[in-house]
């Protein structure tokens, strides 16, 4: 007996055919991702397709089974691919593993439909939406995937049958007010941002000093107080100088000196600021008295520490309980050397390679330690309890520690989900997510039909094949939307005007009032393959469509060429009525940023995404969750 005679059995001829021979792509060689392609290989998927863009690293092995030591720093899709092939080995199966972002040119709308099913594994918002983007322009269904802690979800999205990925709007990252940072911090969050989002970029990244101006200048005008923001403008221009100081012998003390104390005198200056309640009034810290043991260390506040505890370790000793590094409690003086010894390490790095731009990083000592002391010294400034190396990592790297058997139960739900998809028949696919009800720890919904709104899933997407050296904006306008589009859209009047304007990636390149750029080659504006030209009327009555770019063969003559006919070009629907501006506007410097955010561990702002499809559901969708009489998922049919 053949070993997938059980799952042909299970699954019947026909479905076991599509599995043996459908193209799938797996994106991401990751947690979910590993766990996804050995599934896949027992089941007896055959023609698989695994991206990932990065290479194995040791935080990686205690979940990430196809990951053994020797395989550290090689290629995470290829080892992947090497190793889940041995789970079958009689099966003639073909897996392609590449070492690639998925967002790369090459991997343009015509790539991706030669997939039948595509299954993201993926640990960021900005892939996970190009992915869904891709799947939607070449209409090949894909089902989503996250974890989060013990929390997890599979969601399938099928475009014009299911919602997509970007039908649901995202939350946002969790931010706090502008003066609560700067001025007055009151937990040991706030700290820990400021270090990493301000000190750490204003002495060693890039100086934004526009950008941080209009913060300030938003922040006024949001209602924070007027004064204590002039305050903080000349505060942002004092630092400019400090950042000259740092590569010099005393720069760390000048710098301690500005910060921990000058500025904090300053605050303290501001009567005003104290007299609201519940402020708890800072203290300057001094340089030379925590070096020689005669400055006490500042009490903690009391609603920090209703039992009258100190945490805040002892100007000389240390109260650390544990010995471990990263579990260690610093005391002020061990916060101080750190605070020295990581600014010298920085300064040499920002001196000895002035071209590349620091960036925090929780997996990158030198940025950690620094983070780590300042949050501390300030956190004791202010009567905050100071935190572990371990527990500002975690808060600084929005960290939620991923879950092997959380990955390995959602990665069994992706293909059980693949299995309904295959067949093409949405109605037995389902959202499935599990619960922190123990009594019923998966539920499950129906996916809603797509949003008659959503900026991605509505669009019409049209492959544009094209020689970008050749082809220009003046012919894309005459000869792509006024003869070829334009009798479609307007096939009862042949004198139909149709104005529109040219876009790509929110860039405006033409419309009826601007044709600058209408000599210009796609090369010469920067246009490349895998990029879209957006096209929206003047008289919004057609959804958008969106021109993907493809490569023109080689040798061919024309310098582009069109799909045969003109899809079916939808019109909008009545524009909804405006939702009334929101009472209050929040500002905010946030802790979380959603771009630079991969590192060693799962990290929280696009777990949160999962996390909030759960409250989501929760909430609004009650009445929405499907559960078969098993009180578990439904399978196929
Ligand atoms: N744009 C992208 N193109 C290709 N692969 C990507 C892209 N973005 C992320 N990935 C991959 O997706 C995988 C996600 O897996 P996972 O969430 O387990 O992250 P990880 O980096 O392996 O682990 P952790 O972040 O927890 O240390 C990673 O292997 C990552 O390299
Ligand atoms: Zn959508």
């Amino acid at each position: 007996m053949g070993r997938l005679s059980h799952t042909q059995a299970l699954l019947g001829p026909e479905v076991f055919e599509l599995v043996r021979t459908t193209p799938i792509l797996v994106v991401g060689a990751g947690g979910i991702g590993c766990e996804l392609l050995k599934n896949l290989v027992l089941v007896g998927f055959s023609n698989i397709e695994i991206i990932d863009l990065d290479t194995i690293d040791l935080s990686n092995l205690n979940r990430q089974f196809l990951f053994r030591k020797p395989d550290i720093s090689k290629p995470k899709a290829l080892v992947a691919a090497a190793t889940a092939r041995h789970f079958n080995p009689s099966s003639g199966i073909n897996i392609h593993a590449r070492q690639g972002n998925v967002k790369e040119s090459v991997n343009d709308v015509e790539w991706i439909s030669k997939f039948g099913l595509v299954l993201n594994a993926l640990d960021n918002l900005d892939a996970r939406r190009h992915v869904n983007k891709l799947c939607q322009a070449a209409d090949v269904p894909l089902i989503e995937s996250g974890t989060a802690g013990y929390l997890g979800q599979v969601s399938p999205h099928v475009h014009n049958k299911v919602e997509c990925f970007e039908c649901v709007p995202k939350a946002t990252p969790k931010s706090f007010p502008v003066c609560t940072i700067r001025s007055t911090p009151s937990e040991p969050i706030h700290c820990i941002v400021w270090s990493k989002s301000y000190l750490f970029p204003k002495l060693f990244g890039e100086d934004d000093e526009e950008g941080d101006e209009a913060e300030l200048d938003k922040a006024k005008a949001d209602g924070e107080n007027a004064e204590e923001i002039e305050e903080l403008k000349k505060e942002a221009a004092a630092f400019r100088e400090v950042r000259t100081l740092l590569g010099k012998e005393d720069g760390p003390e000048r710098v301690f000196r500005k910060v921990f104390h000058d500025d904090i005198n300053r605050l303290l200056a501001m009567e005003d600021m104290w007299k609201k309640e519940g402020r708890v009034k800072p203290v300057a810290l001094d340089y030379d008295g925590i070096l020689d043991g005669t400055f006490p260390t500042p009490p903690t506040r009391a609603s920090a520490q209703p039992n009258g505890a100190t945490p805040n370790g002892s100007a000389n000793g240390t109260t650390s309980k544990s010995t471990l590094k990263d579990q260690k409690e610093l005391s002020l003086k061990e916060n101080l050397e750190l605070f020295i010894d990581s600014s010298r390490r920085l300064s040499a790095r920002a001196i000895a390679h002035p071209d590349i731009v620091l960036e925090f990083d929780k997996d990158d000592d030198d940025t950690l330690d620094f983070v780590l002391a300042v949050a501390n010294l300030r956190a004791t400034a202010y009567g905050i309890p100071t935190k572990t190396r371990f527990q500002v990592k975690e808060m600084a790297g929005n960290i939620i520690p991923a879950i092997a058997t959380t990955n390995a139960v959602i990665a069994g739900l992706i293909v059980m989900q693949a299995l309904a998809l295959l067949k093409r028949d949405v109605r037995t696919a389902r959202t499935v997510f599990i619960t922190t009800n123990v009594d019923k720890p998966l539920g499950n919904s129906v996916p809603a039909p797509p949003d008659e709104n959503c900026a991605v899933c509505r669009d019409v997407y049209i492959p544009l094949h094209v020689d970008v050296e050749r082809f220009t904006l003046g012919t894309f306008v005459e000869e792509v939307l006024q003869s070829w589009l334009r009798p479609a859209l307007f096939p009862d009047d042949e004198d139909a005007e149709f104005e529109a304007s040219v876009q790509e990636g929110g860039r405006i390149l033409a419309d009826p009032d601007f044709d600058d750029n209408h000599g210009k080659t796609l090369a010469e504006l920067g246009i490349k393959r895998g990029q879209m030209l957006s096209v929206t009327d003047e008289d919004d009555k057609f959804r958008r469509i969106n021109f993907c770019i493809l490569q023109q063969p080689e040798g061919a003559e024309a310098a582009f060429s069109l799909p045969a006919e003109v899809p079916e070009i939808p019109e909008r629907p009545a524009k909804p009525t405006p939702e009334p501006p929101s009472p209050e506007p929040e500002i905010i410097e946030a802790p979380i940023d959603f771009g630079k955010n991969r590192g060693t561990k799962r990290s929280a702002p696009d777990d949160d995404v999962v996390a909030t499809e759960e409250k989501k559901r929760k909430v609004e969708n009650q009445s929405e969750i499907v559960v078969d009489d098993d009180d578990d998922i439904i399978l196929v049919e």
